[in-house]
């Protein structure tokens, strides 16, 4: 939530502004003159001042510097009127984030509001980020995408407002959500998960609301609702777009007040919760049908996370590979594995329609066909992943792009010997892992390595040394 200040002799633009800033779940305070705005502006932090020109004791423009040479250095935005025409540019020069003509409908005035406090939000992150370190939860994967969202992350981790992941299914939308929570300072509160497209209509309020006793037939305890379980924590809004018109409507005032009446309880309770929602549904197209509220979609999305499909991640489906694959060796009591470079080089091919799940369901059935045997062949795929990835290759190939650059001559030696070591080294320790099913005397008789060599090499490759050390802790 954003502190803003409003320095306004006009009734009419100071209430509606107020208005505005009040729905979109900001604190809005309101002054008539310099000489009440201004001592406030310098007595408590403020996010956003919007000051207009013409006020009763002077040019709120000889003010700016005073105001933005505040200790919390508010972000301006000037308010000019429709006679003006050189207004703006002189406020602009002056050093306001941005303008607004006095009488502006409230959507014109929402737009440089978002902007002005994300802005000074990313700021904020920027200063905090040296010391600041991601816990990355399962997230796993180096592609640029993938990172950019991940500092996405951390600069919503460190403040409080609503936060909308998008992207295709399967991509870690929910994963992402947690990392936020995980992150932020509500870490230790509740991470609630509301799937809205699993509410039954007729459970709806009692699930989110919570009702007391002897509020409906077959209600003989009161029960708390998801809403208040997140008090202190987070609440996650799995699949928002599938909410009901009318569930969208009681939400958007519990989000607004963050207060709520439970099925049959006389009075209204609190809940203090952080909102994170999560969808793979085109919102913007929703609210043009009339399927989806549109200050509900304002206030869903003041900070946006796009989650780039597994196809856009360059390198990333071979990290997910082995981590997961791991995983699987381990949940199903399986030696680890290791793989014939051809096979991650398919799997990379295939465009992963249904992304990281696909991804994670495909490893499963990968497991069944290849059982015991310590390494992973295309063969071990199935068909119809091998078939649709050779397709892909061969379409590359039919279309004339441009082949991989390996065709058309050769890396630098030193490059490709390079590549070619650790490809070797990483590929070896999953064998050894393989062989001698994590016995770590085994593993340096056979490969000569003191255990300390050992362990240092797996570091550099990302494998961890749980495979051998049971006891290990996470690094
Ligand atoms: N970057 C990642 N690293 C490791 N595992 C991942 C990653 N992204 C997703 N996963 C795994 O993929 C599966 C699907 O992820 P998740 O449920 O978060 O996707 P989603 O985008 O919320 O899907 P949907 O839109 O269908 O609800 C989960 O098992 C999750 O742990």
């Amino acid at each position: 939530m954003a502190n803003v200040l409003i320095i306004d002799n006009d009734d009419a633009t100071g209430s509606s502004l107020c208005r505005t800033v009040t729905d979109m779940g900001h604190d809005a305070s309101w002054r008539k003159n310099l000489r009440e705005g201004v001592p406030l502006a310098v007595s408590r932090p403020f996010d956003v001042v919007f000051l207009a020109i013409h006020l009763p004791d002077g040019n709120g423009l000889d003010l700016l510097p005073v105001i933005q040479a505040t200790s919390s250095a508010p972000e301006i935005i000037i308010m000019t009127g429709a006679d003006e025409p050189d207004a703006a540019e002189t406020a602009i020069k002056s050093g306001a984030w941005d303008y607004v003509t006095k009488g502006a409908a409230p959507e014109e005035v929402k737009l440089p509001l978002v902007r002005a406090i994300q802005y000074r939000q990313e700021k904020l992150y920027c200063s905090r980020k040296n010391v600041t370190s991601l816990k990355r939860d399962d997230i796993v994967g180096s592609s640029r995408k993938l990172t950019a969202c991940l500092d996405q992350v951390a600069q919503a981790a460190v403040n409080d407002i609503p936060v909308l992941i998008t992207g295709e299914t399967g991509t870690g939308k929910e994963l992402f959500a947690r990392a936020i929570h995980h992150n932020s300072g509500r870490a230790a509160g509740n991470f609630v998960v509301v799937d809205c497209a699993a509410l039954p209509d007729t459970l709806v309020e009692s699930l989110l609301f919570g009702h007391e006793k002897g509020a409906f037939t077959g209600a003989e305890h009161g029960r708390d609702g998801l809403i208040l379980q997140a008090h202190g924590g987070t609440l996650f809004l799995d699949e928002v777009g599938e909410l009901s018109v009318s569930v969208q409507r009681a939400f958007l005032r519990v989000l607004q007040e963050h207060r709520f009446r439970p099925l049959g309880g006389s009075r209204e309770v609190e809940s203090d919760f952080r909102l994170v929602s999560a969808t793979n549904r085109d919102l913007d197209a929703m609210v043009q049908g009339g399927q989806f509220r549109s200050d509900l979609l304002f206030r869903l999305r003041s900070f946006t996370i796009e989650i780039p499909p597994l196809r856009d991640r360059d390198g990333d489906v071979k990290e997910l590979v082995r981590y997961h694959m791991d995983r699987l060796c381990e949940r199903y009591g399986l030696a680890h594995k290791g793989f014939a470079p051809e096979f991650l080089q398919s799997l990379a091919a295939y465009a992963w329609p249904g992304n990281v799940r696909e991804l994670i369901n495909t490893l499963d059935r990968v497991i069944v066909s290849a059982r015991y045997e310590p390494t992973l062949f295309p063969k071990h795929l199935p068909s119809d992943i091998r078939i649709k990835a050779a397709r892909a290759a061969n379409g590359h190939k039919r279309q004339g792009d441009a082949p991989p650059a390996a065709f058309h001559g050769l890396p630098p030696l030193h490059d490709f010997r390079d590549e070619t070591v650790q490809r070797a080294e990483n590929n070896y320790l999953h064998e050894l892992i393989a062989v001698t099913r994590g016995n770590i005397n085994e593993a340096c008789s056979i490969s000569g390595l003191s255990p300390s060599r050992l362990y240092a090499l797996m570091k550099n490759h990302g494998i961890h040394r749980r495979y051998f050390d049971p006891d290990a802790e996470g690094e």
